[in-house]
């Protein structure tokens, strides 16, 4: 197999590097648009600079790399920036996936597209694979309209969607919530955490583990890839100040109504991950099993 990921270095990129550098029988291809954050520690991984965005290049690249298999986990995942800035996140969540799915299409490489809860409205949760999708906000339209085009496609593809992915990446500006609550307790500032929203939080590895299971057994469809626990924001940052031993007190637990954020967010989301487990043996860990994997490599 010669695996190309998109947005290597983004979190769940860089997990897939992680995952795949030693696999056997993989040839594996990194690309990602700025300078590559992994030189250092994955030196024998090949690189190539891409920007999915730009179509000459995506078929320059795939031409050159003639990969089987490309998992596209590049986007804009910024949900308050995708609302505040509608045209970038468009060409950098769709018009980047008809690019690739242009050329995946033409080349046969199977293409493995990631995708989200957001493009769910919220009233109920935890949902699976066939529920209706309908976006409430810019970021989960653009989502879904990504998720179209990949279904458009007569090459051979698979849907991975997930929710509120946490781990620990190298030389990365964004934060999540584990890390958010660790920090903030450590440092004995108060938080406010929301106590309405339902989600199946997501250990970065378990999602690149699914997103590479959906490539090697050559998957079809959609499938839905999480962890298994349905959490709230607050449930969560309450096991994260246990876990790591710190001052719960500093927790204060409120709705998501009192947050004026750019984007709304839908608030009963998660997924039933059945389908993954059964037809692709994904084994998604522990909240704890998650953060302790976390403490490890973030000291
Ligand atoms: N994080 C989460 O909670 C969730 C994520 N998802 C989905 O999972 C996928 C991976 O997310 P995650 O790893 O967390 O995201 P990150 O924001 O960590 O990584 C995304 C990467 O995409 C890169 N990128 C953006 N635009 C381009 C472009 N035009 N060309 C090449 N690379 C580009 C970014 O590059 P740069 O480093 O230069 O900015 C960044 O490294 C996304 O599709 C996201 O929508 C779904 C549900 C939840
Ligand atoms: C900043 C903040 C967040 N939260 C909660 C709300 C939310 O559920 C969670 C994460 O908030 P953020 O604004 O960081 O992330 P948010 O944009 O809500 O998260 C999303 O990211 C995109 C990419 C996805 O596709 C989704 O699956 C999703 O998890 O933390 C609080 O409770 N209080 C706070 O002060």
């Amino acid at each position: 197999m010669r695996v190309l990921i998109t947005g290597s270095n983004g979190l769940l990129g860089q997990k897939l590097i992680a995952r795949l550098h030693a696999e056997e029988g993989v040839e594996l291809i990194a690309t990602s648009r700025g300078a590559n954050k992994l030189a250092k520690l994955y030196p024998a991984v090949r690189f190539v600079q891409l920007d999915v965005t730009d179509q000459t290049q995506v078929e320059q690249v795939l031409m050159q790399e003639q990969p089987t298999h490309l998992i596209h986990t590049a986007a804009m995942t910024n949900v308050d920036e995708c609302e505040l800035n509608q045209a970038d996140c468009w060409k950098q969540n769709v018009t980047a996936v008809e690019n690739l799915v242009a050329v995946c299409e033409r080349q046969q490489v199977h293409l493995v597209h990631v995708s989200t809860d957001f493009i769910f409205d919220g009233k109920e949760g935890p949902l699976t694979e066939e529920a209706v999708p309908a976006p409430v906000n810019f970021y989960g339209k653009s989502k879904l309209a990504a998720e179209q085009a990949v279904q458009r496609s007569r090459g051979p593809w698979a849907i991975v969607r997930t929710v509120l992915v946490y781990g620990v990446a190298h030389e990365y500006g964004r934060t999540n919530l584990v890390l958010w609550v660790r920090d903030s307790l450590r440092a004995q500032q108060p938080i406010q955490v929301v106590d309405d929203q339902l989600r199946t939080p997501t250990l970065a590895e378990d999602l690149a583990q699914g997103c590479w299971l959906a490539a090697l057994y050559n998957a079809s469809g959609i499938y839905h890839v999480s962890g298994q626990e349905v959490l709230t924001p607050f449930q969560m940052a309450l096991r994260v100040a246990d876990f790591f031993q710190l001052d719960s007190r500093l927790i204060s637990r409120v709705d998501a109504s009192t947050f004026s954020q750019p984007a709304k967010r839908p608030l009963r989301t998660g997924f039933i991950i059945d389908k993954a487990q059964r037809e692709l043996g994904y084994a998604p860990h522990s909240l704890e099993q998650g953060m302790a994997l976390v403490a490890q490599q973030a000291g």
